[in-house]
C-alpha cells in the first residue's frame, strides 16, 4: 500500500499550467527520485505535493487522506516534512529559532527539538547561536533538513539537496538518507539530477519531461539507454 499517492495533479503558475497531469507512488521507508532537465517541474510537483501551489485537477492522498483542497500547515501536521529548493532558512533568526520554526509549521505536538533530528547533523548545535543568513550554504542546507526532520515526519520532500553544496556535506547528506531508509520508518521523495546519486540512494525513479511522467522503474534500472532518451539535452 501506498503511503502517498498522487494521480492526474493539475498545477502551474497564474494562467500557465506546468504540471500535466502527473501520477505517482510512494511506500513507506522508500526513497523514490524524480528525475528530469532543468525546468521540467520538478520543484512545481514538491510544492504541489506539499500545498504551496493549489492543484487545479487531480488528487493526492496521503495515508487514506485526500489532501489536495488541504492548506500546507495541514500537510506538515499530517506528516509531510519540506526542504524547498534554496533551502528558505530565516537569516535573521538563530539557527534554533529555525529548527523550533519546523515544530511550530507541523503544529506544535513537540516542544522541544527531538534529539534523533539534530544528532544526524553533529555540527549543527555548535551553531545554535548563529544567525541563519552567517551560514554556509552548506550548513544551511544541513540546517533545512534538521529543521524538516524535527517534527519527526512520515514523508520527506528534498528538493536538490546537494545543488550547489561542497562535496564533503553532499556526502553527509548521502549518509542522512541512507540511514534514514536503512531505520525504514520514513519515506522520501527526492528531486535529483544527479544519477550516480540517485543510483546510490535511490529505490525507484521517475523521469519527467514538459511537466508529464516519461518513464519509471527501479532505480537499478537507470540505464545508459533511459538516461540518454530521457536526459541527454
Ligand atoms: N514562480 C513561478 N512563476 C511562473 N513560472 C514558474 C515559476 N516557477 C517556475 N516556473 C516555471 O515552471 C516550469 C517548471 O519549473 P520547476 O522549477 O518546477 O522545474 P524543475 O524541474 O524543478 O527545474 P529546476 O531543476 O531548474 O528547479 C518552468 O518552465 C519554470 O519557468
Amino acid at each position: 500500500m501506498p503511503m502517498l499517492t498522487v494521480r492526474q495533479l493539475e498545477t502551474g503558475y497564474g494562467g500557465t499550467v506546468i504540471l500535466r497531469g502527473v501520477s505517482l507512488d510512494v511506500k513507506p521507508g522508500q526513497v523514490v527520485c524524480l528525475l528530469g532537465r532543468n525546468g521540467v517541474g520538478k520543484t512545481t510537483l514538491m510544492r504541489g505535493i506539499m500545498g504551496v501551489l493549489k492543484a487545479r485537477k487531480g488528487s493526492i492522498r496521503f495515508k487514506d487522506e485526500e489532501l489536495a483542497g488541504r492548506p500546507p500547515a495541514v500537510r506538515a501536521r499530517r506528516g509531510i516534512g519540506y526542504v524547498p529548493q534554496g533551502r528558505e532558512i530565516f537569516p535573521l533568526l538563530t539557527v534554533y529559532d529555525n529548527l523550533l520554526l519546523g515544530l511550530e509549521a507541523a503544529g506544535g505536538r513537540l516542544k522541544t527539538i527531538p534529539e534523533e533530528a539534530v544528532a544526524r547533523f553533529p555540527t549543527l548545535p555548535s551553531l545554535y547561536g548563529r544567525r541563519g543568513g552567517d551560514l554556509s550554504g552548506g550548513q544551511q542546507q544541513q540546517l533545512a533538513f534538521a529543521r524538516a526532520l524535527a517534527p519527526q515526519p512520515d514523508l520527506l520532500l528534498l528538493d536538490e539537496p546537494c545543488e550547489g553544496i561542497q562535496p564533503s556535506i553532499v556526502e553527509e547528506i548521502r549518509a542522512v538518507i541512507r540511514d534514514i531508509k536503512r531505520e525504514g520508518r520514513m519515506a522520501i521523495l527526492l528531486a535529483e539530477q544527479d544519477l550516480e546519486f540517485v543510483r546510490s540512494v535511490g529505490d525507484y525513479f521517475y523521469m519527467m519531461d514538459r511537466g508529464m511522467i516519461v518513464w519509471q522503474g527501479e532505480a537499478a534500472e537507470l540505464t545508459e539507454d533511459v538516461v540518454q532518451r530521457h536526459l541527454a539535452v
